[in-house]
């Protein structure tokens, strides 16, 4: 049996390498998708091989048999569309960033009342999954950290999902710390970056590029730079393919790829 999928943001950049990726997989089948109420856009794609475009989740769902959602739209509308599928065991596998705190609570503990399985990961790259684990490695002996994202310019949460994950996991293994000089002063507002428990996060938006982290690790007399590059889109697709396929067997909320890969 093949594994019935929709797809929300068929539009977009991910949206459409996701949509390749769908349609070249043997064991899947894309039922249909999901794009915004606002654009009446044709996706001619789409249109020729007869997956039909919903401009209403509720209405998917309903006409569908749906056995995983992937979302790759706004964190907004994302939100929405997990919730409704969630309550419905629709399994989700989620690629957009830009949650708040509160959300991600919220949908974990929906995925659990409903016995249902969802994968939210930040960035589903493998390499930036490996960036991710070395630096919490890291951070155990090199406690003063800045990390630089660095994103095309039509992005619009900042900082990245990825930044966040990445504080968060070191924040596991290292003792809070306030870094740099404990007098220093920013003569311009923001030139010290944001601060995540004293970890510096700089954002950098410029045309050219897609998805790059360093994470920079400062001791006596040396640094380590711990670097990823996703030079296009292709290299999320892995990551979101291995999801779907481990999406299926959960029954619960999983945050990062890193949580159903063998890192041992
Ligand atoms: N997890 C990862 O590995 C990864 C990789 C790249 C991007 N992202 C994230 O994925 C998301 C999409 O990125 P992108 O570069 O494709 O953005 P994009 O702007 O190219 O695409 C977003 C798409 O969502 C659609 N959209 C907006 N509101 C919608 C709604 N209400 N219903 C349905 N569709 C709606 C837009 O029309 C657009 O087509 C972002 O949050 C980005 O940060 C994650
Ligand atoms: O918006 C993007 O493009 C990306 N966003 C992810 C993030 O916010 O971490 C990572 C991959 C590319």
């Amino acid at each position: 049996m093949r594994i019935k999928i929709v797809i929300a943001g068929p539009r977009g950049r991910m949206g459409q390498e996701a949509v390749k990726m769908v349609l070249d997989e043997p064991d899947f089948q894309l039922v249909g998708c999901i794009d915004r109420k606002d654009k009446e856009v044709q996706v001619p794609f789409l249109a020729e091989k007869g997956i039909p475009v919903y401009r209403d989740a509720e209405e998917c769902f309903y006409a569908q048999e749906v056995d995983v959602l992937i979302d790759l739209t706004v964190a907004e509308s994302s939100y929405d569309y997990v919730m409704m599928a969630l309550r419905k065991q629709i399994r989700c596998v989620v690629g957009t960033t830009g949650f708040s705190n509160e959300q991600l609570q919220t949908m974990k503990a929906t995925a659990k009342e409903n016995s249902t399985g969802c994968i939210i990961a930040p960035n589903f790259a493998l390499g930036a999954i490996l960036m991710m684990h070395f630096s919490k490695i890291a951070a155990k002996f090199f406690p003063d950290i800045e990390i630089i994202e660095k994103h095309h310019d039509q992005k619009i949460d900042a900082p990245s999902g990825t930044a966040i994950k990445t504080a968060e996991m070191i924040k596991n293994v290292r003792n809070s710390k306030i870094q740099g000089h404990p007098d220093e002063v920013e003569t311009m507002q923001g030139a010290r970056g944001a601060s995540d428990d004293g970890i510096r996060i700089h954002s950098l938006r410029l045309p050219g590029l897609v998805a790059h982290q360093e994470v920079i690790f400062g001791g006596e007399g040396q640094t380590l730079t711990i670097k990823h590059d996703s030079m296009n889109r292709k290299s999320f697709m892995e990551g979101i393919k291995l999801s779907v396929q481990q999406v299926m067997n959960l029954k619960e909320y999983v945050y990062g790829l890193e949580n159903v890969l063998d890192l041992a």
